[in-house]
């Protein structure tokens, strides 16, 4: 009995002390990191934004007109900057977490991009619409262990590849449709793009520098679709 009261002693002084890490160094990146600083100034949601804006300088992915779908939306800030660049388009954001209302997007809040449920959601905020620029930025809970959010995270990005390809597609592509997901890098990489490689003509990866502090992060761009489901 003492020795189990040790030991629940002993593991919640490591919490307290981890939580207390994790606040300085959250604190401690608000104040120094440049990105976060710049998203406060914009009056984006994260910092993330900044991430997006780099590719889509770079690459140019969203045009005025464009429809947009981002995928792992909250708390919104690529939703805010799709919003920005495809004045007169349509921008619909989903994400398992609650979301505030952003003018110029529908953001289906509570919901998992694995459901069905989702799917009908999405298809009734598109209306018909084809989407001409898919965002993945999801990021699944960390179990801790990188090898299997690796893995989880490209299983996530594989269902939305797989989705674009349905019949009666939640998330159906126009005919110059650019899909761009993160990944957390590893084993399972090569074979993704692989599969990515049968949609799409064009896939490489993207770096930006807004994600270098995370060296697993990267993007993978893949543009025009092979084969596109009417
Ligand atoms: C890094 S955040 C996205 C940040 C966002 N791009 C922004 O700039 O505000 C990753 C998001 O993926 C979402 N996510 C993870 N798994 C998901 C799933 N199965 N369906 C929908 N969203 C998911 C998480 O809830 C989380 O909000």
């Amino acid at each position: 009995m003492t020795t189990s009261v040790m030991q629940l002693f002993s593991i919640s002084k490591r919490l307290a002390s981890k939580s207390a890490r994790t606040t300085a160094k959250y604190l401690k990146r608000q104040t120094e990191d440049p990105y976060c600083a710049a998203a406060r100034e914009h009056n984006y949601r994260a910092r993330s934004a900044f991430k997006l804006r780099e590719i889509d300088d770079k690459h140019k992915l969203i045009r005025p007109g464009s429809t947009v779908v981002d995928v792992g939306a909250a708390p919104g800030s690529w939703s805010q900057v799709a919003v920005e660049r495809s004045e007169g388009g349509r921008v619909v954001g989903v994400d398992l977490q609650a979301m505030l209302p952003l003018q110029g997007a529908t953001l289906l809040s509570l919901m998992d991009i694995r459901e069905k449920k989702t799917h009908e959601a999405m298809r009734g905020a598109l209306e018909g619409r084809s989407v001409d620029v898919l965002l993945s930025d999801m990021a699944p809970s960390p179990t801790g262990d990188k090898a299997t959010d690796h893995i989880r995270l490209i299983s996530l990005c594989r269902m939305v590849l797989q989705l674009t390809q349905m019949e009666d597609s939640p998330i159906p592509l126009s005919a110059d449709a650019v899909y761009l997901c993160k990944i957390w890098d590893g084993v399972e990489r090569k074979e993704f793009m692989d599969e990515l490689k049968r949609v799409f003509s064009s896939v490489r990866m993207v770096k930006p520098v807004a994600s270098r502090d995370s060296s697993a992060e990267m993007y993978l761009l893949s543009r025009n679709p092979i084969v596109v489901k009417k």
